[in-house]
């Protein structure tokens, strides 16, 4: 800021704006959270106060903003203590709880986890996980995809994550499943205590199973490498030395699966959606995917051009990560407005992705706009942020393009599926955003 300029406090909420009691406006958001950043955008502008959960944040909306709170020039806004209030203490010490110096440190080692070579071998052991998850699929015509992609992101994990169910049984691996699903439902729990009965009481215990699972097996797998993220976990260390301790091991395994497992069934569910509404656009992808084998390797998957600006425009028209969150360490300044320290902030990144002046059309399915005679997305740095940006930008972005991309590759290989043209999925926006009728398709066997 220069000399000159002056220093803006946070606008004060119109009348009308604070909502219901504590909750504030949170029901708003969740019934319509395109609709809710609107109101906050033509009522106030890019930085908008927000009453919720009792206090008074500040939403963050347009590129220029996200982009302020993102980069985090002045490290004003620190992560752990605005995800923490969200996620609970299920996904403590994940890399995105961290902040400042020991992101950094957790970072750098956990990089090694997601080189190009590393890449190329999750992605090669993905593809049986993707087939055998598959096999019960044959002939189900009413289907709902979004539980039935739900399990299979969740058995392909549990051969990419942990090496395979191979040294446990069915039932163990089950009952795994059902911990970390406890421990990803407690986001959305209303009692916010150890409460038998209760979402935050499961993921409790959940946590718990979680645990001693992951220290069971980690004797084995430090003692042998093998090409899990488990393992790699145990193995990874940077030029310098440093090396995950085995709680941080058993920490970024949780989290990691957490961050990979929702994120990934909803894009893949919204590309389903989409392309089974635009047949023309599944018969593009599908004759690209018939070009390569069964199995193709990383550079294959990544030539699958059409898929690639599908999966993009589904990741802007459905962000499964809609807002990211923040609280300031200090106080400090946003597009010229004072924010105090302490403030609860949101990155409205689903707006950006909605917003007429950098994309044509915006709700309309258009995945051409990303081609390189259009590059929509380049029309701001940050107008397509679906992975954030900044320090804390996904670390998964490419694992999860492959998985995607693979399981979407198999799918248009062996199957065809419609989507009534007037369909609109009704999203649960509570945590992230999911289709509440399991998004269904009609589904056949080529
Ligand atoms: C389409 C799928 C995915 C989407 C849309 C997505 C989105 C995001 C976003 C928006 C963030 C930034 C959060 C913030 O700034 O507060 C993030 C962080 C992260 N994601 Fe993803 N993610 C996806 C898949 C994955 C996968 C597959 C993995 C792991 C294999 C992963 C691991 C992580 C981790 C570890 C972080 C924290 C990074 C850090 O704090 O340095 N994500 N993701």
């Amino acid at each position: 800021m220069t000399a000159t300029e002056t220093l803006r406090e946070i606008p004060r909420l119109a009348p009308g704006d604070r909502g219901l009691p504590w909750v504030g406006r949170l029901l708003d958001y969740s019934r319509d959270p395109v609709g809710f950043y609107r109101h906050q955008w033509e009522t106030y502008g890019p930085v908008s106060p927000f009453f919720r959960a009792g206090e008074t944040g500040v939403v963050a909306l347009g590129p220029d903003a996200c982009e302020a709170v993102l980069r985090n020039k002045d490290k004003a806004y620190a992560n752990g203590p605005a995800w923490g209030q969200i996620v609970g203490p299920f996904f403590d010490r994940g890399l995105m709880l961290l902040d400042f110096e020991e992101h950094h440190t957790h970072r750098r080692i956990l990089q090694e986890a997601f080189t190009r070579d590393r890449l190329a071998a999750y992605t090669t052991a993905m593809h049986p996980a993707i087939e055998q998850g598959m096999r019960g699929w044959a002939g189900a015509q009413a289907f709902q995809a979004y539980p039935r992609l739900k399990q299979l992101t969740l058995d392909i994990a549990a051969d990419i994550f942990m090496g395979g169910a191979a040294e446990t049984s069915r039932a163990e691996m089950d009952r795994v499943n059902k911990a970390f699903i406890a421990c990803v439902q407690a986001a959305a729990g209303v009692v916010r205590a150890d409460v038998p009965f209760t979402r935050w009481g499961r993921a409790f215990r959940g946590r718990k199973v979680l645990e001693s699972f992951l220290r069971h097996y980690l004797p084995a797998k430090r003692a042998n490498r093998t090409d899990d993220i488990f393992s790699v976990l145990c193995h990874i260390e940077t030029d310098d030395g440093e090396r995950f301790s085995d709680d941080d091991v058993v920490n970024h395994m949780i989290f990691l699966m957490m961050a990979a497992h929702d994120t990934s069934t909803i894009t893949t569910s919204t590309m389903l959606q989409y392309l089974g509404q635009h047949p023309q656009w599944q018969q593009r992808c599908r004759e690209e995917a018939l070009d390569l084998g069964p199995a193709p390797a990383m550079a294959e998957i990544e030539s699958l051009t059409s898929l690639d600006l599908v999966m993009k425009e589904a990741l802007r028209l459905r962000a499964p990560v809609p807002a990211l969150i923040r609280r300031t360490v200090k106080e400090t300044r946003l597009l010229g407005v004072r924010i105090p320290a302490d403030t609860a902030v949101m990155v409205g990144v689903q707006f950006s992705h909605m917003m007429e002046d950098y994309w044509t059309n915006p709700t309309v399915f258009d995945p051409e706009r990303f081609a390189p005679h259009r590059r929509e997305d380049k029309s701001h740095r940050m107008a397509w942020e679906p992975f954030g940006g900044g320090v804390h930008k996904c670390i998964g972005l490419h694992f999860a393009g492959l998985e995607v991309k693979s399981i979407l590759h198999r799918l248009l290989r062996d199957y065809r599926w419609s989507v009534s043209p007037g369909y609109r999925a009704p999203l649960d926006n509570s945590s992230l955003p999911f289709p509440k009728d399991g998004n269904p398709i009609h589904l056949t066997r080529i």
